[in-house]
């Protein structure tokens, strides 16, 4: 057939076909659709142009009853066309991936069993489908970049084109075409995907799939960019401490990608959650310990992160295991870090030095919040200070004061005649020391003061003279430096606030 007596959708059939078709003979695939039979009519016209062969071949997939009928008539009406067409039964062994895919991965291995190219009848219908699926995937720039037009042996001729000009170009070649149930099943994903698209046409009064099928053009460069970008990244040869810096200097784009791949190699579940985990082990470590990660879909049962290989290649914190329970996901944000708190212990130690010049100083530290900033403020004192400690509960496993303080342990030293100093990591409502201090003033002390690390003025319930404060904080839980939430967090060097998701 010349090129000028076909007629406008077969001419655009055959032209997409003949613009992609590759050098020598060609396997077709055809399921008796509008797509691949014009598909297959197109490719006929093409290669017969160049003087090679193209092939259909009608996989039998043997999962519906009258499947093998189907096929015959499918074959039945190319040949009458003149198009070479033979049918493939294959078995499909249902995998954990679901029978769609596993009769998909079947047909495929069928299909190139030749070692030919192979033309696929997809078009821009179905790539915007895929697009709409790989976007409520939500795994990126690579979930949108829909289907590739050529991807080892498979060719894609007619992104470009809708169904209705391949249903259009089959009218036009006078061939019909199967109407497989199958497609108006609500069962499919994507056949859902398809009445959502048709929905949302409806909805903004236009017609949304070109938009989407760009959008996988797109998406492909870029995904394909980023991934070759991530391919050469190699810090194998540098030492631990380089390798961090290497990372931790690339985009998020280039890290995410590289810290995935190094996950998927140890059998971790890659997915973005896993992934961010790792990374604020990389990027925002505040102290915080391992992370632990499950194994992935394929890998063995246990993490395999704890490998030497893993601790090097992320972490300073030492990372022996990957998790999507990390810390860092359970912080809202830091609001001091330990650099910017061990500067401010230094300047309260200096002053309180300056201050209690010739006398000897007891720190009643309470327990269990102050031991931290205990601990780092007598160091960096030069005065001689006794400790002593008292253990005081009002907050138990919540994030309100119950307003009841207990005493749980008192202290051994007599205050009588002494210079005390009360070190807190936090006075929040003040229910807490206002207790203790009336409490310890009963006690004879020759000068009682208070210091604390943090201090909230906007949540305070009774006024407590304080003489040493750290640093005021705004109303809101935080944690890290001796403070806890539920026991927990204490040991983070910096102070953040607590995302609620945690509490609430
Ligand atoms: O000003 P307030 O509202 O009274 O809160 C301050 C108190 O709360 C915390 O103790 P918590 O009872 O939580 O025990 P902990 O020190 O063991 O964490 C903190 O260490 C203070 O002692
Ligand atoms: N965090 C932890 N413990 C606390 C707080 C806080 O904000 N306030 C009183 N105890």
């Amino acid at each position: 057939m010349a090129k000028r007596e076909l007629p406008p959708a077969t001419l655009a059939v055959a032209q997409a076909v003949a613009a992609v078709l590759p050098d020598g003979d060609v396997v077709v695939g055809c399921s008796g659709g509008a797509d691949s039979t014009a598909l297959a009519l197109g490719a006929a016209w093409a290669a017969g142009r160049r003087g090679t062969r193209a092939t259909a071949v009608i996989v039998d997939h043997g999962l519906q009853p009258r499947s093998g009928e189907i096929a015959r008539q499918a074959a039945a009406r190319l040949g009458a066309h003149g198009v070479d067409a033979r049918i493939v039964p294959v078995h499909v062994a249902p995998s954990g991936e679901g029978l769609e895919a596993a009769a998909r991965e079947a047909r495929l291995a069928a299909l190139a069993d030749r070692g030919l190219p192979v033309l696929l009848g997809h078009t821009l219908d179905d790539q915007a489908e895929t697009v709409l699926l790989g976007l409520l995937r939500g795994s990126g720039t690579r979930s949108l970049a829909g289907m590739a037009e050529v991807r080892g042996p498979f060719v894609r001729p007619l992104l470009a084109l809708r169904r209705a000009e391949t249903e259009q170009a089959c009218r036009d070649w006078g061939v019909d075409w199967w109407c497989d149930p199958m497609n108006d099943d609500d069962a499919f994903a994507r056949v859902r995907a398809r009445g959502l698209l048709s929905e949302v046409a409806a909805r903004l009064g236009r017609d949304v799939a070109p938009a989407l099928a760009r959008t996988a053009s797109l998406a492909r460069a870029d995904a394909d960019a980023l991934d070759a970008m991530a391919d050469a990244v190699e810090t194998g040869d540098l030492p631990e401490s380089a390798r961090i810096a290497a990372l931790e200097g690339l985009p998020d784009a280039l890290r995410w990608r590289v810290l995935h791949r190094w996950m998927a190699r140890l059998g971790v579940a890659a997915e973005q959650g896993n992934v961010l985990a790792v990374d604020a082990l990389l990027t925002r470590w505040r102290g915080q310990g391992a992370s632990r990660c499950p194994a992935g879909p394929f890998g063995a049962s246990a993490p395999t992160c704890a490998s030497p290989g893993v601790r090097a290649a992320t972490s300073r914190a030492r990372l022996c295991h990957v998790d999507a329970t990390d810390v860092s996901q359970d912080l809202e944000k830091v609001l001091f870090t330990s650099d910017q708190i061990q500067a401010r212990i230094d300047e309260v130690a200096s002053q309180i030095d300056a201050d209690y010049e010739g006398r000897d100083i007891l720190l009643v530290g309470v327990l269990n919040g102050a031991v931290m900033v205990m601990s780092d403020l007598q160091r960096a004192m030069r005065s001689h200070v006794e400790m002593d400690w008292m253990a005081v509960s009002s907050y138990g496993a919540g994030t309100q004061s119950s307003g009841v303080v207990r005493i749980l342990k008192d202290l051994n030293a007599d205050l009588e005649g002494r210079d005390v100093i009360v070190v807190e990591d936090i006075i929040d409502t003040g229910l807490t020391l206002s207790y203790l201090m009336s409490n310890l003033a009963s006690r004879g002390p020759a000068s009682l003061e208070i210091m604390t690390m943090f201090r909230k003025p906007d949540a305070a319930q009774m006024e407590v003279p304080v003489k040493y404060v750290g640093f005021e904080i705004p109303n809101e839980f935080v944690v890290g430096y001796g403070l806890d939430y539920a026991g927990r967090y204490r040991n983070l060097r910096d102070v953040g606030t607590l995302a609620k998701h945690v509490y609430s």
